[in-house]
């Protein structure tokens, strides 16, 4: 996870999309159900141009339910067909296969209308580092790849995965950047672990997630920490070092591990369902 990128990488990155979009039919855009448009890559919708999409919103367990309902309204009136997994629910990734259908269906009428017996349709994941993809393969694939043998692919060692008669998985998933556009949205990929911890200070990190339950989920903050409104945020930080027990020779608070366990708290689940952004 957390890959730094640089101008090299992306050029990188973004070829092998390119080339692996020219082989599928429609392309699953994994992103994270707590922050879906942060988790969005800004140029995969020009990549794809016509091709039809499923927004898949990953990790819907850790996420605000009645937050990830209004993204699922908004993913779907643009045009995108969405849906919200846990990828460790079974029926929930069973959901995958029946969108498929829904999505290719259309075009496979109008083949078998012209008398030709259409072929299974291809799509490959694409998302950006740590949001669910390899797992989200491994559970579509029941560890049995499916190998078809004559197909074409970027490099030899890829497979297609046959998903329940619905469609076939390009084994490897395409994985480019994040968005970088303002210190907001850093925040937020910082908060889900999607960048490394070394570029934000983990300081701001912990001050924005404080700041966030505060305003969004102060029950939840109550709940973990003992309390929900703060003025100053050293008292906070002050308030959780003696609680957490986060403290040096002679009693002296150490923001640092405060911090720590913020975000700790935060990336473990440990505080409850929270969605960092709405549409
Ligand atoms: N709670 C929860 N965790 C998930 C879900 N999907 C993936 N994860 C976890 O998220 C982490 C990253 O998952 P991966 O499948 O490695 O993500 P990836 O996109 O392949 O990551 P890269 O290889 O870095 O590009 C792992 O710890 C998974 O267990 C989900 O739906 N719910």
């Amino acid at each position: 996870m957390s890959i730094q990128w640089y101008p090299g990488h992306m050029a990188k990155a973004r070829r092998e999309v390119k080339e692996n979009l020219k082989l599928v039919d429609f392309v699953i855009e994994l992103v994270d159900a707590r922050a879906p448009a942060s988790s969005q890559n800004p140029m995969l919708q020009e990549e794809i141009q016509n091709k039809p999409k499923l927004v898949v919103m990953m990790k819907k367990d850790l996420a605000d339910p009645e937050v990830t309902k209004e993204w699922l309204d908004y993913f779907q009136s643009q045009f995108s067909y969405a849906i919200a997994i846990d990828v460790n629910n079974k029926k929930d990734v069973q959901q995958i296969a029946q969108a498929a259908r829904q999505i290719t269906q259309e075009k496979l009428d109008k083949q078998r209308a012209k008398g030709i017996n259409p072929r299974n349709p291809r799509a490959m994941i694409v998302g950006i580092p740590n949001v669910g993809k390899s797992s989200l393969i491994n559970r579509l694939a029941h560890k049995k790849k499916a190998e078809t043998g004559d197909k074409p692919g970027v490099t030899k060692k890829q497979q297609w995965i046959k998903v329940k008669n619905e469609f076939e998985l390009l084994d490897t998933p395409g994985i480019l950047w994040p968005k970088f556009e303002d210190e907001a949205i850093g925040f937020r990929l910082a908060s889900i672990g999607t960048i490394k911890d070394q570029i934000l200070p983990q300081d701001e990190v912990a001050i924005y997630i404080l700041n966030l339950l505060k305003d969004h989920y102060p029950d939840l903050m109550e709940a973990r920490f003992g309390f929900s409104d703060f003025e100053d945020v050293v008292e906070a930080f002050d308030k959780i070092g003696k609680r957490r027990g986060a403290l040096e020779g002679g009693g002296v608070v150490n923001y640092e591990k405060v911090a720590e366990i913020i975000i700790h708290d935060l990336r473990n689940d440990r505080l409850g369902r929270i969605s960092f952004e709405r549409p």
